[in-house]
């Protein structure tokens, strides 16, 4: 599939390539990481890409480098549709193991998922019923407990994003949170639910409760921005305010829906905010049937990672199952602050007077 990373990669000279890269990806080197053989061996058996980054930060002299890798999992379903439910979750457990499994071996501390993993992406059938027993509890259901396990075997912290049911039967968009101990830690249900097109989800779940949660993780402190919730530039400051130092932003989309905000939105909440942004979309195609109608979305995957600096790493694929690796160094979200000068200048205080007035 048309992947613009190749396209510029096979048709600039290299001064040229260094010169694209500089202004478009923000760095002339992408600063590849070295993947262990046994990665490269692993994936390519199990048929996912795996691509690694770094990004790096100046040496201080008081603080220690704050130095951390980063995975990022985009997939496809792994059976179709109408296949029975638990059938369908156990398939896609079994690739995401494989691929977790390679994520820690290349020392990955956090590791996210994309929104609703377990399943495929139903909501353009606007059927509810059948589709019930995918959606489960946050603390204690299959997908939670399944995970659980890898992330105290790995001494990962998992973000885990779901449809969640609550104990009165109410449907959320959720993303939990399992610490490195294989914990239950929280969670964070999606604020702005899409209603344009075929997304629809105002008639599944209820618009999050939950605020703008940041979770003190043992290995930095993360946020979770439920994929539309990247259109609104709100949503991602107050995550900044609450403290986080990376936001991830799960997600599904399809091209017909701003394919052409991908690059932008999650980047420029990155320099907005000061913080790393990690975009991750699914890929394939599902197809449904509802009364005897196909219905079929195609998800462009494109998953990756910007730095509070603004420079960000290459896609990964668009149509191919793949974990993208990233090593940071959080020392650079202060850094770029202090350079900027961000939260002098900021104005919250006039932003907060003018937003109280508002009806
Ligand atoms: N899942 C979801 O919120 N999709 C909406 C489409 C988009 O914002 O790209």
């Amino acid at each position: 599939m048309y992947n613009l990373d190749n396209i510029i990669k096979e048709r600039l000279k290299p001064e040229q390539l260094k010169q694209f890269n500089k202004i478009y990806y923000g760095r002339e080197d992408h600063c590849k990481l070295k993947l262990l053989e046994s990665t490269i061996e692993v994936s390519a058996r199990n048929n996912f890409d795996v691509a690694g980054y770094s990004f790096s930060a100046a040496k201080e002299e008081v603080r220690k480098p704050n130095i951390l890798r980063l995975g990022l999992i985009q997939h496809s379903i792994a059976l179709p549709t109408d296949s029975p439910i638990c059938e369908q979750r156990q398939a896609i457990f079994d690739k995401i193991e494989k691929i977790i499994d390679v994520a820690s071996s290349e020392n990955v501390r956090i590791i996210c998922l994309q929104e609703a993993w377990t399943m495929p992406f139903f909501l353009c059938t606007r059927e509810k019923e059948r589709w019930a027993e995918f959606v489960e509890s946050p603390s204690d259901g299959p997908s939670t407990l399944f995970l659980s396990k890898l992330a105290k075997k790995h001494e990962m912290v998992i973000v885990s994003p779901i449809l969640e049911k609550d104990e009165d039967g109410v449907w959320w968009n959720t993303a939990v949170i399992i610490d490195e101990m294989g914990n239950y830690m929280g969670k964070h249900r999606k604020n702005h639910l899409p209603s344009v097109g075929s997304f629809s989800e105002t008639s599944y779940y209820a618009p999050g409760d939950t605020g703008h949660p940041v979770f003190e993780t043992k290995y930095g402190k993360i946020a979770v921005n439920i994929c539309y919730g990247r259109h609104q530039a709100l949503n991602w400051l107050m995550f900044a305010i609450n403290g986080a130092d990376i936001v991830f932003n799960p997600s599904a989309t399809i091209a017909e829906f701003g394919e052409t905000f991908w690059g932008i939105e999650a980047r420029n909440a990155a320099i907005a905010n000061s913080y790393f942004t990690c975009s991750i979309n699914r890929v394939g195609n599902e197809e449904f049937y509802v009364q005897n109608e196909k219905k079929s979305r195609t998800y462009y995957g494109s998953s990756y990672v910007t730095a509070p600096d603004g420079s960000r790493t290459p896609g990964l694929s668009k149509d191919k199952d793949g974990l993208l690796i990233v090593e940071v160094d959080l020392n650079l979200c202060r850094q770029i602050k202090d350079k900027w000068n961000f939260n002098m200048t900021a104005r919250l205080d006039m932003y907060t007077k003018a937003l109280a007035q508002f009806k």
